[in-house]
């Protein structure tokens, strides 16, 4: 599919650059910025988070160009750090200093790459084994630095950004991917579908963002309300609606901010795009339903 490198670049990040746009396009989402809100964020909006991730388009196309049909090993892990190093200075650049895509250039730098490493666009799985493999080997140039994921990871034993890509993005091929495409095949309006997607994710990770400003009664409040709106019939529901409602009314009083699930949402939105380009249409058929695929994992 893809002529060389630069090529495959650029497809990928015109792909990711997208996906970000179109998550924090999504409306309504629970205590995340949309087009309605900035949620429970004071320090950004839906222009910032738009210019955030057209910053990035540079920084994925030189990870995609970086990883194509190469292994994946240390040397690319390296490679691939210092490109999302650079890239996160741009968008801090960009932002004045305001974190607005970290865990999204980590996922889906590092999907891209997975993706870019097979030369052509295959299966999530395969994508997201590849990931999974980069993102097990050491970052030895890392800045020793402190970050609320490793003072969380300390304090509550919780993996987070890190362990979710080290395990291979489950909560993306397993959990949100399948709920996406299971849900677009029964006709569900694709707004509803992805916003299902978002809330089976945030049912069950253990998401750094929450534990950092709320700690586990936080994360614990998030996961229960994305699970009652799905289990209360999910959006096409009066009861779900209702149940929705109340999980917005938490995250907004608490201020509370699922960023990890949006991540990886953007990620989910990623990977739908590349099988659509591949003529892969739902290799997850027969997976999870939407209801209980929020409830494993
Ligand atoms: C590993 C990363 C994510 C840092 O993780 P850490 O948890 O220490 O940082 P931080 O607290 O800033 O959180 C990162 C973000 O991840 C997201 N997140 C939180 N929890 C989760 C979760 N369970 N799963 C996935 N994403 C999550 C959130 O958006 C959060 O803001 C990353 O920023 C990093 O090391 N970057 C260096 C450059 C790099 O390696 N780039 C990628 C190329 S391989
Ligand atoms: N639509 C969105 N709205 C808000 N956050 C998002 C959205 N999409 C993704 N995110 C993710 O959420 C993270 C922001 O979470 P948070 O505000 O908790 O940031 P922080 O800098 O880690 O901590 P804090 O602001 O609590 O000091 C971003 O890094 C981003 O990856």
């Amino acid at each position: 599919m893809w002529t060389d490198a630069d090529d495959c670049g650029k497809q990928l990040a015109d792909w990711a650059v997208q996906a970000l746009l179109e998550e924090a396009e999504l409306t309504p989402k629970p205590g995340l910025v949309d087009l309605r809100s900035s949620g429970s964020h004071d320090n950004m909006d839906i222009s910032f988070m738009r210019a955030s991730a057209e910053s990035l388009r540079t920084c994925f196309a030189a990870m995609g160009k970086a990883a194509y049909r190469r292994n994946p090993d240390q040397e690319l892990r390296e490679e691939l750090a210092f490109l999302g190093r650079l890239g996160e200075q741009e968008m801090m650049r960009v932002t004045q200093g305001v974190n607005t895509h970290r865990g999204a250039i980590w996922a889906l730098g590092l999907l891209l790459a997975g993706c870019a490493v097979h030369g052509a666009p295959v299966t999530a799985r395969e994508i997201a084994a590849v990931a999974g493999t980069i993102a097990k080997f050491p970052d030895r140039c890392a800045p020793q630095q402190s970050t609320n994921g490793m003072k969380v990871a300390q304090k509550y034993g919780v993996q987070g950004a890190r362990g979710e890509a080290q395990e291979c993005f489950p909560h993306v091929t397993r959990i949100g991917l399948p709920v996406l495409q299971g849900m677009r095949e029964k006709k569900t309006p694709e707004q509803t579908a992805r916003l299902h997607a978002l809330l089976a994710i945030m049912a069950s990770l253990q998401d750094s963002c929450l534990l950092h400003r709320g700690g586990p009664q936080a994360l614990e409040a998030a996961q229960q309300g994305a699970r009652h709106v799905l289990e209360s019939g999910g959006m096409d529901t009066a009861s779900g609606r209702e149940a929705y409602r109340q999980l917005e009314q938490i995250m907004l009083e608490r201020r509370l901010s699922p960023g990890g699930s949006a991540d990886l949402l953007a990620a989910v939105i990623l990977l739908d795009k590349i099988q659509s380009a591949s003529g892969i249409v739902n290799p997850m058929r027969g997976g999870l339903s939407h209801r209980t695929a929020a409830l494993s994992v």
